[in-house]
């Protein structure tokens, strides 16, 4: 079974019930699910992990203690030791043409510099109501669009780490 290592930072709450709807959907995709908030997660467990999933409350940007937190995981930059594996981004926020889709690329830049391979979300109706192509999202409430985004983002990670864990490029 795939690990996949939720990551996120919440002080409301919002993206905390957004990362329960990521959390199912790894379980949905057979996934087992490491879930950290940012003030327990220790670089160690991502390392056990076949794959990242991110969650940042939507701060005109990702916060700080998550930015501090990605600062301090700087060997694992250096070493390159999570390239190849996939991940992907969620955020909540207060409005959603407030610096969402911002978040969300500051978050994959984060990504793609460890080396990792992201995961978006495709196109569908849902998307008109709810998530990007770069991640899941959520603005003031965690609506069922937001969850089924969310849910499929989550399922979506676990289904690729599960092929690259078998047939690594
Ligand atoms: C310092 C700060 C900056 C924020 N900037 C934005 C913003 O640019 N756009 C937005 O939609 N919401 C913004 N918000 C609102 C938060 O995204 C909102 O409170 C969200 O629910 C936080 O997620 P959480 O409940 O998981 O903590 C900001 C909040 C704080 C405290």
């Amino acid at each position: 079974m795939v690990r996949i290592f939720l990551l996120y930072d919440s002080s409301g709450g919002l993206t905390a019930r957004l990362a329960d709807a990521v959390e199912a959907g790894i379980r949905d995709g057979g996934g087992e699910c490491l879930r950290r908030t940012v003030e327990t997660a220790l670089p160690a467990d991502l390392l056990a992990c076949d794959g990242l999933i991110v969650g940042s409350p939507n701060w005109s940007g990702m916060t700080g203690r998550l930015k501090a937190w990605f600062d301090a995981s700087g060997d694992l930059w250096e070493s390159g030791e999570l390239a190849g594996l996939p991940a992907g981004a969620f955020t909540a926020g207060y409005s959603r043409s407030a610096g969402t889709e911002a978040t969300l690329l500051q978050l994959l830049h984060l990504l793609l510099a460890h080396g990792l391979v992201i995961v978006g979300l495709p196109w569908s109706e849902r998307m008109r109501r709810s998530g990007s192509y770069y991640g899941a999202t959520a603005h003031g409430e965690v609506t069922p669009d937001d969850e089924a985004q969310a849910r499929a983002l989550g399922a979506r990670v676990t289904a690729f780490a599960r092929r690259l864990r078998a047939a690594p490029p």
